[in-house]
């Protein structure tokens, strides 16, 4: 998914989205953070004067001044904590809502793009990542990072010999944190990834809870979920070793360094090179310096988290984002030409249909029929438009699906999918698509067309019921008409029912013949995938898909007639397809 080209256009603007006005944070953060650990420098600066001043002097007047002074300048260090952490806070609260938006719309498109539906929700969980950390004390230890200079460079003028050790002290600690990274960089990308794995597992598990209860191997599915559990918890386990080991590392390295200050510095001022101030004094600053690169290594975990986090939200976002946003173009009125269109699986590239050529105009209707697995829903997908076509075209009023946005496309689309799934929402956003501003009148259209209008008055709320976990269930055929209606909302010019009366009654296939011809009188063009004869009442063309081709093409009544398998427009190589289709359409 890493991009191999430069990012030009609007991908690059997407991008710039991601981090816009960040910068300038950024650098505002660094500004402060450096005006803290000038402050923090006070605690050295108080007890070398105390030491080698007030009491030397045996002045109290001295001693309080300087505590005073010393008060004064920590209240200012603890403001200035309490601004950087509040921005800190805010910034990932920021990130968060421009982001989060962003990386839903990515997860919605992502199934599209061969990816699962959990690699697909975990763009979400990255946005909680990125913006936990930002939360946390990780970005303080990277913001004071840059400062520890000034701390080493304070304790080298005590003394060159305790500023040395210092800095070999800063320098071990930094190995190990580099140490840390190279260790768990490619365990953590495991991790994720066998998270994803385990939580693909949960999903599928949660989905077919029915057939795993009827057939009763609940069991075998849980042990499934708990051998991926264990493999990640396995590497869980051993990234959290590491991590874990370094840190206790560092920790007592920290100990050892700061009684080592304490003791050379003991050592010089026994040999008369430092006053008693400057032990103490050196002490406190080079523990100072070495408290970012411990909460550094310490935090780090979390930082790698959250920078895997960001980089896979910005490549899923240069990967999927938009060409140059297309104008927008009238609404279609006359035809929908399909040009030597070849589709692939996303994902895999397997050529699923190739080279299917047809021409339908306003008013038609196409049938679609042809064995299981021959492409008849591939068709369906690239004529609306889910999925790309490799080569070729779908043109609407000769302009290609492409040259519309998705919002525009899509008020001119009614899709009805094989398998109809409803939003958590209500009867009444589920048919207008959750438009803002509802269209009563148009909904009720919608509904009456599909001939569930007075299904759905007697329900508790009407059109305001809720449907999905918390709401009410629906039966297969209700769930396939309130997906026909919304398909048929505000009357799209081409309208794609993939297998329409799977779970219709008599009742139900007679207000679906009505519903097509309804779409034909209005001007607008439905195509119907079927495998029964019933649903193909209202079509005028027959298109026949096998193998992943388009074998036969040609008004209904001769495509359907056995004897008349010549006279239909086949392209060459096709087969004698007629009876064979007659047999089965009218098993
Ligand atoms: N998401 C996908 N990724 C890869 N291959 C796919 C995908 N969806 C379908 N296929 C493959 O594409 C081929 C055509 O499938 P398609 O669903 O278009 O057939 P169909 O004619 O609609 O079948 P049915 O009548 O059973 O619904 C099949 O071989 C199927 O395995």
């Amino acid at each position: 998914m890493r991009p191999k080209t430069p990012l030009t256009g609007n991908k690059r603007k997407q991008v710039e989205k991601l981090t816009q006005g960040l910068r300038g944070i950024f650098v505002f953060l660094f500004i402060t953070s450096g005006v803290i650990n000038v402050l923090a420098l006070t605690g050295s600066f108080y007890m070398l004067q105390i030491y080698d001043r007030a009491l030397t002097s045996g002045s109290v007047p001295t001693l309080l001044g300087l505590s005073a002074l010393a008060i004064g300048l920590y209240l200012f260090q603890g403001f200035f904590d309490i601004i950087r952490s509040q921005i800190l806070v805010r910034m990932g609260a920021r990130l968060d809502s421009r982001i989060a938006p962003m990386a839903h719309q990515v997860a919605i498109d992502m199934p599209r793009f061969g990816f699962s539906t959990a690699e697909s929700l975990e763009r979400g969980r990255d946005v909680d990542t990125v913006r936990a950390f930002l939360g946390g004390q990780g970005p303080v230890a990277l913001f004071d990072l840059p400062w520890v200079p000034l701390y080493l460079i304070f304790v080298y003028m005590l003394h060159p010999y305790l500023g040395a050790l210092t800095f070999a002290g800063a320098f071990v600690l930094s190995m190990l944190t580099i140490a840390t990274e190279l260790m768990t960089r490619r365990l953590a990308s495991a991790t994720h990834r066998s998270g994803i794995e385990r939580n693909a597992i949960a999903d599928s598990n949660a989905r077919n809870a029915d057939i795993l209860k009827a057939m009763g191997f609940a069991g075998r599915a849980v042990d499934r979920f708990n051998r991926a559990n264990q493999d990640h918890l396995e590497l869980q386990t051993r990234t959290n070793d590491i991590s874990g080991t370094f840190g206790a590392i560092s920790r007592v390295l920290r100990m050892i360094l700061q009684s080592a200050v304490l003791g050379l510095g003991a050592w010089l001022t026994i040999q008369g090179e430092l006053s008693a101030g400057a032990i103490i004094a050196a002490s406190v600053a080079s523990a100072r310096a070495l408290a970012p690169v411990d909460l550094a290594i310490g935090n780090w975990k979390s930082f790698v988290a959250a920078r895997t986090a960001f980089i896979r939200l910005k490549e899923t976002v240069i990967a999927l984002a938009g060409t140059v946003p297309p104008m927008t173009l009238p609404a279609p009125a006359h035809s929908l030409k399909v040009e030597k269109m070849t589709v692939a699986a996303p994902g895999s590239g397997r050529v699923l249909l190739s080279e299917v050529s047809f021409e339908i105009a306003a008013g038609q209707a196409l049938g679609i029929i042809g064995p299981s697995g021959g492409g008849k829903t591939t068709l369906a997908r690239a004529l609306t438009g889910i999925w790309p076509t490799l080569r070729g075209s779908v043109r609407l009023d000769d302009a290609e699906l492409t040259q519309w946005s998705d919002a525009d496309l899509g008020q001119h689309v009614g899709y009805l999918p094989q398998d109809v799934a409803l939003l958590d929402a209500t009867i009444e956003e589920n048919i207008s698509r959750l438009e803002p501003e509802v269209d009563a009148r148009a909904i009720v259209d919608a509904a009456q067309t599909t001939g569930i209008h007075e299904m759905i008055v007697r329900m508790p709320d009407g059109y305001r019921t809720a449907l999905g976990p918390q709401g009410v269930s629906l039966s297969a055929g209700q769930r396939q008409r309130i997906g026909l209606a919304r398909a048929l909302y505000r009357n799209p010019f081409i309208v794609v029912m993939d297998e329409p009366n799977s779970n219709l009654d008599g009742e139900g296939e007679m207000a679906l013949t009505q519903a097509i011809k309804a779409v034909r009188a209005r001007g607008g063009i439905a195509i119907v995938i079927a495998h029964r004869p019933s649903a193909l009442a209202a079509v005028d063309t027959v298109a026949v898909i096998q193998n992943g081709k388009m074998v036969a093409f040609g008004p209904k009544d001769e495509i359907l007639k056995p004897s008349a398998t010549e006279t239909f427009s086949r392209p060459a190589g096709a087969t004698q397809v007629g009876s064979r289709i007659t047999a089965r359409m009218s098993e």
